[in-house]
């Protein structure tokens, strides 16, 4: 059994005095911890039907594609502004240490599907809540959020009322 928690290395002060940042690249760096993960998102997922997993950029990315493989459907990407090609729709959010955008193509997914959203971190909630709300502006459903690591002490969730919530690790 693989203890995914001591592959996490914390990081004070990172990128700003007074956040103590959780490192995942030790992690990303571990093929045994990366297939425990992924093992542990799927038994938390317990059979719920997907039509795609969103992620966020950039760390979201590593595990979403690994677990859009794994459940064998489609792949988007939500990213920061300017970045996707095509016609997108945006949203604005407050993080832990600044504020940015999310924008997804308006074409990515479609009315009715089952979304699976991935993150790597779930701090004060803001990205995620953004990521949600631009999943069912496109008339989908986000059936979970799951994410590696979850800061409770943040009350991220608080955020995300509505949401099936799910983490690997809780600090
Ligand atoms: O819950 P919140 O307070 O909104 O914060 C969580 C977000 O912060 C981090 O992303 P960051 O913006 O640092 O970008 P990165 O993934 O590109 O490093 C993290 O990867 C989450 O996406
Ligand atoms: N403390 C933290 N560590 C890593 N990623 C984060 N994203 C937001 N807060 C974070």
């Amino acid at each position: 059994m693989v203890d995914i928690e001591q592959y996490i290395r914390n990081i004070t002060d990172f990128p700003k005095r007074g956040i103590q940042f959780k490192d995942i690249t030790p992690l990303l760096a571990s093929r045994e911890a990366t297939d425990a993960c992924v093992q542990q998102f799927i038994d938390l997922l317990d059979n719920q039907k997907v039509d795609k997993v969103v992620a966020i950029e950039a760390r979201g990315f590593f595990f979403g594609m690994l677990l859009a493989q794994r459940l064998n459907v489609g792949f988007i990407p939500i990213r920061k502004p300017g970045k996707l090609p095509y016609k997108t729709l945006k949203e604005s959010y407050d993080l832990e240490y600044g504020t940015d955008s999310l924008e997804i193509h308006e074409d990515a997914i479609k009315k009715g599907d089952l979304v699976l959203l991935h993150d790597d971190v779930l701090a004060t909630g803001g990205t995620a809540k953004a990521a949600c709300n631009l999943i069912e502006r496109l008339g989908a459903e986000v059936v979970q959020c799951n994410f590696l690591i979850e800061l409770e002490f943040l009350n991220g969730i608080r955020k995300l009322p509505n949401q099936n919530v799910k983490s690997l690790l809780k600090y």
